[in-house]
């Protein structure tokens, strides 16, 4: 494919002048460029002595004498660095673009040559060709000129930019004649949304008609802007409300406790579903002059990463921090001893120990670090504990927290246990009936989750006894297992108000996201995956500056698949300059004005600060939590993944979701997919698709935006060849053939470069191209920078590779052109191989699944560990350069094929052989990748 080269028509004289020079073939790259160059010399000169006329602009009539077109293909060298972009001033997408101009096909070019051509390039294709005189049709005019140069007032064209020496061999090549992919007319590019399905209700349901003490409806709505009950609340309060936990309330013996089971969308409001009863149950206790936080916990919050947990954490401290201004005739007062308190591994463990130590009545924590304190801190006091949530069920259970969650369970039940002997000892002694009566009646566990699925009726099952099912859905669920629901007297009338019940999820019942939320994707040529993402962001990012100067900040989150590619694109996009300014140098110095993470309040609140220039250590780089970009005016840049130290991360997050008037874009793994609740998020824009959770994780992405009734977009990029995927996720969501439901509309990738990069006509090919150059710049110009991009390349690879089976049909390397996939990470061609990048010290972590799981929740951002321990186990191994789960997955197969290899083995077909399970052989397994080790021949480039 010879479309490495500016593309120049002329229509010269029939009579002219100029002899057609046959582009030089064979022989090295740099002899051919110095012929194209000379030809391109040629016409200059005679171009500027009258001699010819460019056609940039001047249609050639058909009736022409049939011009001479010759092709003049030479390495793009930029002239200057564009200057920072002003705000794209978009070309309407509605309005049909101008004709593509016509090209001239060269001859075919051997592949070596090509500077982008990957090991598996495959042969050149010839351009269209142009149909010159005999044509019947007018020819195009051919304005191509962007490539060379873009407006001045736009890219800011210097004389010393122009004469600054140019890193060698960088040339770029993104735009062929081939027609982009467009979106089919059929296809709405916006995708008609609903009416908001997880807002509050508009009907005349109050928090009071649910039973919620006054207090508190009052502080929801002058502090936190609460004042009608979402689905989910409407569903459970009355039932969750009256249950017999509650101190005031005269409840007869027999009364049974019954656990709860809340199911609904993402974002509405299941947070508030469950902490509104654990505070109005325990509220009545302020009032008792003899409880203050020496009774230790009273309600326990599992979430299964730090960062929710301290989300979680920060809704309790609201909600406790209600005014105890009274309405009512008793006037008992209330004492403050209601404060809410964190463990997520943070802190050291004495300062946890003394925490708890002192009494925390709302206790919210990671599930390793809670039974880490229970077996080993003695002051622990949780025996009276009446509530215990999980929340995010789906998500501890991926991370394979069942284990310590049961471990959690018996140790509290244990404690009780043991705490009611004591008591009843003491009430026989006269002294304790006073003090038991509340929390004897036992204690509620909630279970919360966007999806119940099988791993979820599992753990409830564990976990729960008699449990509730609360749903969100007004409809009421079939039986599916056609058991007789339990007529519970007792709960009965509140169930049926609830529309209660006590079956598990129907199999046709579907996890969809929020209805209003409106769903695009764009179907990507590989090679301008990266420049059509810059193009995106910063379309999503001028509309957030339409809103104009009030307007709060507008938060994108960007999903990539592995640590490496977060850290890559972060880097990249902070650091790749467009204008005079050189590229960010080498860091050895630290950046002024970058942001730190070196103090963070107890809470994770970054107590932000610039940091000075001073020498940068690994561990100052990794501090560094924003960076900004001339590619994205006034915007800040963030990230979040598992591999980075804790307080990095929650500073990161903070940074992101505070509410500055600017926008900024956040580039994180999955970690960011479960239960983080960005209110100003407005899109969240999945650059690579999930390689594990499938259409469920896809939803919990999408659910970072049009929280609560809000609007919001979502965008996937789908490569050419996996656009059944779309249909598929589709079907998932509930989508079904004529019948409407959820569906993702297309957007013609042109469009989105087009509203991106603005301009004229093309113009968007020759800025997308300046871009792409500026950063293969960027990567040439340091070894840390081309590292960099290798490993974000070999992990994506690694990350592709280890979708479901199910999926294989939509995500097979195969499929993938490696040349282009280099583009996309600004490289010049594929890097050599994977063992480049597995290259790690000595083993030192076994794969016994109790890593395996340690690992896993460390790449997920969970806990268990304190920062030090997460050190241990990510520098450690062979597997030290897979920091995510899929990565290291997808090492470990790849080295299981090797083995098998290696020690003469013979492998599988892709469903197993003959003689042996699938499974047994790695062939067909869920990691499979490809027999005999095809993968790392593939990206050696010896792919057959
Ligand atoms: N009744 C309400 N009225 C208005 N806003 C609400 C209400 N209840 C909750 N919210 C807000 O809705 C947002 C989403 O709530 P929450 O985080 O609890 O959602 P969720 O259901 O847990 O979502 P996810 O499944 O993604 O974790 C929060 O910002 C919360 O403050």
């Amino acid at each position: 494919m010879a479309d490495d080269g500016i593309e120049l028509n002329f229509a010269v004289p029939s009579a002219g002048a100029i002899r057609q020079v046959a582009p030089k073939k064979g022989g090295r790259w740099t002899d051919r460029v110095k012929a194209k160059r000379e030809v391109r010399d040629t016409f200059r000169s005679l171009k500027s002595a009258g001699n010819t006329s460019a056609t940039t602009s001047a249609p050639v009539p058909s009736a022409a004498p049939a011009p001479v077109f010759t092709p003049v293909s030479a390495p793009v060298v930029p002239k200057a660095r564009p200057a920072p972009f002003a705000a794209p001033a978009p070309a309407p997408v509605s309005r049909p673009p101008p004709p593509r101009p016509t090209y001239v096909a060269p001859p075919p070019r051997p592949t070596s040559s090509n500077a982008i051509a990957g090991p598996s390039r495959p042969a050149p294709t010839p351009r269209n060709v142009s149909t010159p005189a005999t044509s019947s049709k007018p020819r195009q005019s051919v304005d191509h000129a962007p490539r060379q140069s873009l407006p001045r007032q736009e890219v800011g064209f210097s004389a010393a930019e122009a004469a600054k020496p140019k890193a060698p061999g960088i040339i770029s090549s993104l735009f062929t004649s081939d027609p982009l992919p467009a979106a089919p007319k059929a296809t709405a590019p916006t995708a008609p949304v609903g009416a908001p399905s997880n807002a509050p209700l508009g009907d005349t349901s109050t928090f009071e008609g649910l039973g919620l003490d006054k207090m508190l409806i009052r502080h929801m709505a002058n502090k936190m802007h609460v004042d009608k009950p979402t689905a989910i609340q409407r569903s459970c309060l009355p039932f969750m409300l009256s249950s017999p936990l509650d101190p005031d309330a005269t409840i007869d013996e027999g009364t049974p406790l019954r656990d709860v089971l809340l199911q609904a969308q993402t974002g509405s409001g299941k947070t508030l579903a469950y902490l509104l009863p654990i505070v109005q149950t325990l509220l009545p206790l302020s009032r008792l002059s003899y409880i203050d936080r020496s009774i230790g916990t009273l309600a326990i919050i599992l979430a299964p990463t730090r960062e929710l947990a301290q989300q979680i954490s920060k809704v309790v401290e609201q909600l406790c921090s209600m005014s105890f201004a009274q309405e009512d005739e008793d006037d008992r007062p209330f004492t403050r001893w209601l404060v809410s308190g964190l463990l997520t591994g943070g802190s050291t463990r004495t300062h946890e120990k003394a925490r708890l130590r002192k009494g925390v009545p709302i206790l919210v924590s990671t599930p390793g670090r809670l039974l880490d304190h229970l077996q080993n801190t003695a002051s622990f006091q949780c025996a009276k504990t009446m509530f215990l949530v999980l929340d995010e069920a789906d998500r501890l259970m991926d991370l394979g927290f069942e284990e310590t969650i049961q471990g959690i369970i018996r140790a509290l039940e244990g404690r009780r246990r043991n705490e009611i002997n004591v008591e009843k000892e003491m009430d026989e002694e006269g002294g304790g009936a006073m003090r038991w009566g509340f929390w004897g009646r036992g204690r509620m566990n909630v279970l919360c989750s966007a999806t119940v699925d099988a791993k979820v009726e599992k753990l409830s099952g564990a976990a729960l006894k008699d449990p509730v099912l609360f749903r969100a859905e007004k409809e009421q669920v079939p039986d599916v297992k056609g058991k007789e629901k339990k007529k519970d007297e007792a709960v009965v009338a509140a169930m049926e108000e609830a529309q209660a019940v006590v079956i598990p999820q129907a199999a046709e019942d579907k996890f969809t996201p929020p209805s209003q939320l409106s769903q695009k994707y764009i179907v990507t040529p590989t090679k301008l995956r990266l420049v059509a993402l810059v193009a995106l962001l910063r379309s999503l990012v001028a509309a957030a500056a339409k809103q104009g100067p009030t307007a709060r900040g507008t938060k994108v989150i960007v999903f990539l698949s592995s640590t490496d590619s977060v850290d890559f694109h972060w880097k990249l996009l902070g650091g790749v300059k467009m204008g005079d300014e050189p590229n960010e140098p080498e860091p050895d110095e630290e950046e002024e004005g970058a942001e730190s993470a070196d103090e963070i309040g107890e809470d994770g609140v970054p107590i932000k600060k610039k940091m000075a220039k001073k020498p940068k250590s690994k561990s100052a780089e990794t501090d560094l939590i924003s960076l900004t970009s001339s590619l994205f005016p006034k915007t800040t840049l963030h990230r979040l993944h598992g591999s980075l130290p804790l307080r990095t991360r929650l500073a990161s997050l903070n940074a992101f979701a505070s509410a500055s008037a600017q926008p900024s874009i956040l580039f994180a793994t999955s970690v960011a997919s479960r239960g983080l609740d960005l209110p100003l998020v407005r899109a969240v824009v999945q650059y690579d698709l999930p390689t594990e959770g499938g259409a469920n994780e896809y939803v919990h992405r999408v659910g970072r935006t049009a929280r609560a009734g809000k609007g919001g977009e979502a965008w996937a990029f789908v490569g050419p060849s996996e656009t059944e995927w779309v249909p598929w996720v589709e079907g998932k969501m509930g989508a079904a053939e004529g019948k409407g439901g959820v569906r993702l509309g297309q957007v013609g990738v042109e469009d989105v470069l087009r509203k991106g990069f603005g301009g004229k006509g093309y113009e968007f090919e020759g800025r997308a191209t300046d871009v792409q150059l500026s950063f293969e710049r960027w990567v040439l110009e340091g070894d840390q920078n081309a590292a960099l991009a290798r490993k974000a390349f070999s992990s994506f690879i690694r990350a592709y590779s280890t979708h479901p089976i199910e999926e294989k049909k939509y995500f097979h390397i195969k499929t993938i052109h490696l040349g282009h996939l280099a583009k996309s990470f600004a490289l010049r061609e594929a890097p050599g191989a994977l063992s480049v990048v597995t290259k790690a010290p000595k083993e030192r972590v076994t794969s016994s699944a109790t890593n395996n799981k340690k690992r896993k929740r460390i790449a997920a951002g969970s806990d268990g560990e304190d920062d030090e321990g997460e050190e241990e186990v990510t520098k450690g191994g062979k597997e030290a350069t897979a920091r995510n789960e899929t990565e290291r997955r997808m090492y470990e197969a790849v080295r299981k094929q090797g083995r098998m290899v290696r020690s003469g083995g013979k492998m599988g077909a892709f469903a197993g052989n003959n003689n042996k399970p699938a499974a047994a052989n790695g062939a067909g397994s869920e990691f499979h990748v490809f027999n005999t080790g095809e993968l790392e021949k593939m990206v050696a480039g010896k792919r057959k």
